[in-house]
């Protein structure tokens, strides 16, 4: 289904993926930096963004200038192998990118619930409209932490809601979470969608198609026509 809002980028493989992506990201970050002296950079957790990162914290670019933050958050310790943030800090915040102001979800508050407002406020230093959003997809279609089955699922995709972050929780989801709401993941110029797999792209070939975005949440980002997104994938 051709749309002017999704293009598609296939690569032989993940290595020549990171590559492209990473410089890719480069000019957009040096063109807003350009444009208004700082830019800002979203990127997801999970495994496939760590070959993009070791690429992209390669790349010279006036790190000092970016800030970069999260879609998601796992609520556990910033330290704990789950954490998102830790995967940021580890994979992307060294070589040339250590200059960058990294900014985590996670704070000391005991649950999501209570945390999600405070998780949004950290990031009133990020210069909004974000950059680039760089999102990853799950096989069971979620996009950031917004999980099929999640109680709060519909309340997040709410176009209409002010930007902000939202409490997950999921039977499926392995850890409480937060969340990007769809408005703020929407507060952007450009959303990349990077998957990697057979199995990964099969699932987003049916979130091409109009259906349920409590089915597969990615729908709502995908259908959606404020923000161009495109999607990068590898085998
Ligand atoms: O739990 C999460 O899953 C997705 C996908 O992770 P991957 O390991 O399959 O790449 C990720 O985009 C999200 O940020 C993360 O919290």
């Amino acid at each position: 289904m051709p749309s002017r809002w999704v293009h598609e980028h296939r690569f032989p493989d993940s290595t020549a993926l990171a590559h492209a992506l990473a410089g890719e990201l480069r000019v957009d970050l040096e063109e807003a930096i350009g444009v208004r002296k700082a830019a800002s950079l979203v990127v997801s957790g999970g495994r496939t963004p760590l070959k993009l990162f070791g690429q992209l914290r390669t790349e010279k670019l006036e790190w000092s200038k970016v800030w970069v933050t999260l879609a998601d958050e796992r609520w556990v310790e910033t330290t704990a192998e789950e954490s998102n943030e830790r995967m940021m800090r580890e994979h992307l915040g060294k070589d040339l990118a250590a200059d960058a102001h990294f900014v985590g979800l996670k704070n000391p508050a005991p649950t999501p619930e209570a945390g999600a407002d405070w998780s949004w406020r950290a990031l009133s230093r990020v210069p909004r409209p974000f950059d680039v959003v760089l999102l990853g997809m799950g096989e069971d279609g979620h996009t950031a932490s917004l999980f099929p089955g999640s109680m709060t699922l519909a309340r997040a995709l709410d176009p209409s809601a002010p930007p902000g972050c939202v409490a997950v929780n999921a039977l499926k989801a392995p850890h409480a979470r937060v969340s990007l709401n769809l408005a703020a993941l929407l507060d952007a110029r450009r959303i990349i969608l990077h998957i990697e797999g057979e199995a990964k792209w099969h699932v987003y070939q049916r979130a091409r198609m109009p259906g349920s975005t409590a089915e597969l949440p990615v729908r709502a980002v995908l259908h959606q026509k404020e923000v161009p997104v495109d999607v990068y994938w590898s085998p």
